[in-house]
């Protein structure tokens, strides 16, 4: 097997909170939006695989290592960029560059300067004295440049302004580049997931709906004009209906009995990957 990432019924439980199970797969070339309701579980998600948090039940593997074995060695291919780091406020960005530096032997100083240098970045001031945006430039400029070759972002743009978040994807399509390498990005952001992500990996309140092929997924939805009369028809396939315009996920199900129901219809379009989204989230029929 050749998954950066591997993971077999993982469970974890937080209070009343239940996450999972999850059963995951992350091959290499690929990256991963990591996407759900508020609380729904993503940076648990990640801290698990970081062995920041420990599971109930199930088994996570990075490069072929158990995550929570005696061989740490699992630790040099994964880079992970957390929601907030603790610890880092009185010291600069030469300084923590230096300490991050030494820590991983695959660190990609041109590639730091770059970020640096792209996102205008004061490396000698203090971590605290730093906007919330220019911190998460200066975590990522300390990220990236890991050169591991799983990428783990935990809402990586949440502070950015709008160039920053183009140079930002921009910068993450090069490091893909080499092709042997995954990034998962827990992200609110419908750009950040419209334009990187080759799967949706999709959570709500803990529980495990999917891992979807992007594409896929959208042609797997159409909204449709209904002109005949509906009455209760219960169509296949249907996940929302609004008056004479239904949603389906089962698309030549539903067009099937549409037809053999000579229910007659005058226009079907594609859904927006934000409206698909918000259907998964909170019809949550899947
Ligand atoms: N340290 C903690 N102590 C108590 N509860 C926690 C802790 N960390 C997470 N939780 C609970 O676990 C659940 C999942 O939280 P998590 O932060 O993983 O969600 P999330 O999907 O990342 O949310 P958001 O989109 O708001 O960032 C929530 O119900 C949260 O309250």
């Amino acid at each position: 097997m050749n998954s950066l990432l591997y993971i077999e019924h993982l469970e974890k439980r937080i209070d009343e909170f239940h996450l999972g199970p999850i059963n995951l797969e992350i091959e290499p070339g690929t990256i991963t939006a990591l996407v759900g309701n508020n609380g729904s579980g993503k940076s648990t998600f990640l801290k698990l695989i970081m062995n920041l948090a420990k599971p109930e039940k199930g088994n996570i593997k990075v490069n072929n290592i158990f995550t929570h074995g005696e061989n740490e060695d699992w630790k040099n291919s994964v880079a992970y960029l957390p929601q907030t780091v603790l610890g880092w406020d009185a010291f600069t960005g030469n300084t923590l560059k230096e300490l991050i530096k030494a820590l991983y032997p695959n660190w990609d100083e041109e590639l730091f300067l770059k970020m640096v240098n792209l996102f205008e970045i004061p490396l000698n001031k203090k971590f605290s004295k730093l906007s919330q945006g220019v911190q998460q430039k200066l975590n990522l400029a300390l990220t990236l440049p890991r050169n591991a070759p799983l990428l783990l972002l935990d809402e990586p743009t949440y502070f950015m302004d709008i160039p920053s978040k183009k140079i930002l994807m921009d910068l993450i399509v090069d490091w893909m580049e080499p092709g042997d390498r995954s990034i998962i990005i827990a992200s609110h952001q419908i750009d950040d997931i419209r334009k990187l992500s080759d799967y949706l990996f999709v959570l709500h309140n803990g529980k495990f709906l999917g891992h979807f092929e992007k594409e896929e997924l959208i042609e797997n939805y159409a909204r449709y004009w209904i002109t005949s009369s509906l009455e209760d028809a219960t169509i296949p396939g249907v996940v929302l209906q609004e008056g004479n315009v239904i949603i389906s996920n089962r698309i030549s199900e539903t067009e099937n009995y549409l037809e053999s129901q000579n229910i007659k219809w005058n226009k079907r379009n594609t859904l927006e990957l934000d409206d698909i989204i918000t259907l998964l989230l909170t019809q949550n029929k899947q």
